[in-house]
């Protein structure tokens, strides 16, 4: 039986600045399955915040709780505090919603569009922030051009960062699958997030190709000053780029730390022995 998690959690000093994410006694269930159970933790503005666990875990449904998917369990605590310091509920919100609100994630599989060119499955990213119409669009308004001229600016940056500029008038259908993960990360990007969640980014990549992501990762956080929340199963990358760590097992949360401190937790060490 393992140690409650309550007593193995850890905070360091270090990561103690001010919260981004805020989640308490998060509880997504399914019947009677409960896929995350009471969830307590912060995530600090400019920290790199990892979610792992073995297969079933929960990681995805504390995901979709926070981005308006799923909706927790009465009692639960949801809040997103902006740059202005600001605490907003996340509870209620709908996926678009909290897309706008600044939180942005990617998916395990693709959702790009791939007979379209990369530019255009980027420019799709940036709808969320278009606010003058189809009319507006279509009779060319001052607000439209704007707003166009933006989206074509931030466009421009995150390819440039992703180093993917020169592929923009090809179909990504036709790209490797290592090409359209990072456009995919281009297309959330392009939302301009303050919260990126990335839900396994690195699935399914070469060594190589995951080396890249995490390049891409570090200048993210340098250049675009956006807070991290991974969801990853290398565990090498997860402890080797995570500021802090948050392990579930069967929903249950079982270590909040460091990498180093995580992943000297006993209920961690079984979680993943077990797993094999
Ligand atoms: N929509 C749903 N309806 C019923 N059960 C679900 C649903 N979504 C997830 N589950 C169950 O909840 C549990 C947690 O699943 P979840 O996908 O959140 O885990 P995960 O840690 O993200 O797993 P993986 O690493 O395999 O993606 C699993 O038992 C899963 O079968």
């Amino acid at each position: 039986m393992s140690a409650p998690a309550t007593q193995i959690m850890t905070d360091t000093p270090a990561t103690q600045s001010a919260p981004i994410l805020t989640l308490s006694d998060v509880t997504v269930q399914f019947g009677g399955l409960k896929a995350c159970n009471g969830v307590t933790a912060q995530v600090q503005r400019g920290e790199l915040f990892a979610l792992i666990g073995p297969n079933g875990a929960g990681k995805t449904s504390l995901v979709n709780a926070i981005t308006g998917v799923y909706q927790p369990n009465p009692g639960a605590v949801v809040d997103y505090t902006d740059a202005g310091g600001t605490t907003h509920s996340l509870l209620g919100r709908k996926p678009h919603q909290v897309v706008r609100m600044g939180l942005s994630r990617t998916f395990q599989n693709l959702g790009l569009f791939p007979q379209l060119s990369l530019l255009d499955n980027m420019m799709l990213g940036r709808y969320i922030h278009q606010r003058g119409g189809v009319f507006a669009s279509g009779f060319r308004t001052r607000r439209a051009v704007k707003e166009e001229v933006e989206a074509r600016a931030a466009v421009e940056r995150v390819m440039d960062l992703l180093e993917i500029s020169h592929l923009r008038f090809e179909p990504v259908g036709d790209l490797p699958y290592g090409l359209q993960k990072r456009i995919e990360l281009g297309r959330v990007l392009a939302m301009e997030p303050d919260l990126l969640l990335l839900d396994e980014p690195m699935a399914g990549m070469t060594v190589e190709e995951k080396l890249d992501v995490v390049r891409f990762i570090y200048e993210i956080r340098a250049e675009l000053d956006v807070t991290v929340l991974l969801i990853e199963h290398d565990m090498a990358v997860v402890m080797s780029i995570a500021d802090r760590v948050l392990a579930l097992n069967f929903g249950e949360p079982i270590a909040l730390g460091t990498p180093a401190e995580v992943q000297q937790t006993p209920a961690v060490v079984e979680a993943y022995l077990g797993a094999e």
